[in-house]
């Protein structure tokens, strides 16, 4: 489904990533600084390999010999960080309506309706941004994602910060995502009882060594 074999460099610290997603939820794990976000920015294409090839269900996102770098916004992947970014100005059906309208109606994967009661936020529509909880602002930016009609979602530790409480709040919503779409995901994280809730596939980045063989 992905497959990825790039390097990419920041000036002292360098990325080996050789590795194919064939499940639909991988994980990865690995310790502060180890590479993690760098390897999901290489993905969506806010950072560009220096060597390489990403592929996501045999389209070529980046090819660094035949000189091919689809923007980000054409890859259709929708990156999830561990901090929210909403439109403050906008409500949270504002929001969500944004997000759904970037998308031509035929190009749509989930209805506006079934996004809203997935993530149970319909007593939060009229709401504006800066009167959310952590753990609501969160669940109304995985809804923005879905309804952006990704293709594959990238999820960069999207619980960290949250208190134990919003975390076992949110959690079980990445496993409805899984059970009820079958949107490809990779989840990004240090816990690994999150990893084994979402009973998701694992590898392990190391120094920025991540390598499936
Ligand atoms: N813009 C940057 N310029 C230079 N070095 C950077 C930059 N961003 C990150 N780094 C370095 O690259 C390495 C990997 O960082 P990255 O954010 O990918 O790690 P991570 O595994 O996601 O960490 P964390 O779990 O703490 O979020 C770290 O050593 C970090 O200091």
């Amino acid at each position: 489904m992905l497959k990825c074999n790039f390097q990419f460099h920041y000036n002292q610290f360098n990325i080996h990533a050789q590795f194919e997603m064939t499940d639909q939820v991988l994980a990865i794990v690995g310790a502060s600084g180890s590479g993690k976000s760098t390897v999901l920015k290489n993905i969506v294409g806010v950072l560009t390999p220096e060597y390489g090839e990403i592929s996501f269900r045999n389209r070529i996102l980046f090819h660094h010999q035949q000189g091919i770098n689809i923007p980000t916004y054409q890859r259709r992947i929708a990156l999830i960080f561990q901090n929210p970014l909403l439109f403050p100005h906008l409500n949270v059906l504002q929001n969500l309506k944004y997000a759904e309208k970037l998308v031509e109606k035929s190009q749509r994967k989930f209805e506006l309706n079934h996004v809203v009661e997935l993530l149970e936020l319909d007593h939060l529509l009229k709401r504006k941004v800066n009167q959310l909880s952590g753990g609501e602002a969160q669940r109304v930016s995985i809804g923005r994602a879905l309804l952006s009609s990704p293709d594959l979602l990238l999820l960069d530790e999207p619980l960290t910060g949250l208190d134990t409480r919003l975390k076992n709040q949110i959690l079980p919503f990445f496993k409805t995502i899984k059970i009820q779409t079958n949107l490809p995901m990779i989840y990004v994280t240090h816990h690994l009882d999150e990893v084994s809730f979402l009973e998701a596939h694992t590898l392990t980045i190391s120094r920025g060594y991540l390598k499936d063989i």
